[in-house]
């Protein structure tokens, strides 16, 4: 009898013991504090949304900690501060005109042995057959191409025996007149970025990738904002997502939205986004940057051909600048034949003549499409595009 109270003890103590732990356990958990109704994790509000961004936290925002976060029916945590929202400083660059002239140093520099060698050549004592032919050789070799070496050195001869020209300074102011004419003031060079009545201007950059075609659009649309034009960038050279980076940073840092699509997108529907982005914004200017790859004409063709059509949905394409690269000498010649048979082209980007002596492309690449250098890439820097003009140019090339 007793042992079955010792028993009948026992198991009430037991389960007394196992009660108080539930409920322990219970009141434990009532006593941890319940989660904030929502628990966001960034401390300032995330970055606005574009058009196609993927849907993922920004890489450079903060995360926000957990004091920041507010408590129930505590008061609401304090307002971030103003300078935490503060958007990244935008840059306002000096307006593009006259920029060549700034830049000239940089060209002559570059193309000193063209301009140099002609002057040095003119000053011969006597301007033989083979003088005549070494001044030849000088243009073809900074790529001005056969026909328009010619038609130089045939008419300097002419004006060189008719005026009896000599003095250094005569044969320089002829030389300095051919020059120009051979590259052509005539041309319209303006860039067609005015917005129209209902739509933004739209400016599409194409041209075989490593050119400089991303640079290039950043840089051009740093010279409309600086022009007080505001700006939309489409990424649709959707192959490289570090392109799409690259041309998020130039907008960035000129307040130019950037819209992109995931990396190997189609480039058509991208571009489209941009323009609607474009429309809804009342942009002056939409600038694309295309995938220029060369596999196949066909491949660009259907590509180039798409981006075009579908931007046509929208509004015209006002500009279709073809990006190339001046230190490739005769091999640009071949991309501008592709480029054009693909697309109107409508103005020619030549970079990279800094870098270059054969600055001579300007004139052979206008002749090969008949449609004229429109901007020139002189380096690196954010600011080293300019507009295209003649008479600063060869007056660069012969110095002054
Ligand atoms: N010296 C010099 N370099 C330039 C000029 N323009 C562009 N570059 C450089 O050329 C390189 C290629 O430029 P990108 O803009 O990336 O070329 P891309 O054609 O867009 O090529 P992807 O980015 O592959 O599409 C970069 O290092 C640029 O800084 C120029 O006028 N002068």
């Amino acid at each position: 009898m007793e042992i079955v109270i010792l028993v009948v003890v026992i198991a009430v103590v037991v389960l007394l013991g196992a009660g108080g732990l539930v409920v322990g356990s219970r009141r434990k958990k009532q006593q941890l504090p319940p989660p904030p109704p929502s628990a966001p994790t960034i401390t300032k509000p995330p970055a606005e949304p574009q058009v196609g961004d993927e849907a993922e936290t920004p890489r450079e925002e903060p995360r926000r900690t957990i004091e920041e976060v507010p408590l129930p029916g505590g008061t609401a945590a304090p307002e971030a501060p103003e300078e935490a929202r503060a958007p990244i400083a935008i840059e306002l660059p000096e307006p593009a005109a006259g920029r060549l002239i700034r830049l000239r140093s940089r060209l002559s520099r570059s193309q000193n042995s063209l301009g140099k060698g002609l002057l040095a050549l003119l000053s011969r004592e006597r301007l033989d057959e083979e003088t005549w032919e070494e001044i030849e050789d000088i243009l073809i070799t900074a790529d001005v191409g056969v026909t328009p070496t010619q038609e130089l050195v045939g008419r300097l001869r002419t004006r060189v025996k008719v005026l009896g020209t000599r003095t250094p300074e005569e044969l320089r102011t002829l030389l300095r007149e051919e020059l120009i004419t051979l590259v052509d003031p005539s041309f319209d060079r303006t860039l067609r970025t005015e917005s129209h009545e209902e739509t933004p201007a739209v400016v599409l950059v194409v041209g075989v990738n490593g050119t400089g075609k991303t640079t290039t659009t950043g840089k051009l649309a740093r010279v409309l904002v600086a022009d007080g034009r505001s700006v939309v960038l489409g990424a649709a050279d959707t192959f490289r997502a570090a392109a799409a980076d690259q041309l998020q940073t130039w907008g960035e840092r000129v307040g130019a939205r950037t819209v992109r699509g995931p990396e190997g997108g189609d480039p058509a529907s991208v571009a489209f986004d941009a323009v609607k982005e474009g429309i809804a914004a009342g942009a002056d200017t939409v600038l694309i940057d295309t995938a220029g790859r060369l596999h196949t004409k066909t491949g660009l063709m259907d590509e180039l051909g798409k981006v075009k059509r579908v931007v046509e949905k929208q509004g015209p394409v006002d500009e279709v600048l073809l990006v190339l690269d001046a230190t490739t000498g005769q091999n640009g010649l071949v991309q501008a034949r592709v480029f054009a048979e693909v697309v109107a082209i409508t103005g020619i980007v030549l970079t990279k003549l800094d870098g270059t002596a054969k600055g001579g492309i300007v004139v052979a690449v206008q002749r090969e499409l008949g449609v004229p250098v429109k901007l020139v890439g002189l380096g690196e820097g954010a600011d080293d595009l300019a507009p295209f003009e003649p008479e600063a140019f060869v007056d660069a090339l012969i110095g002054e």
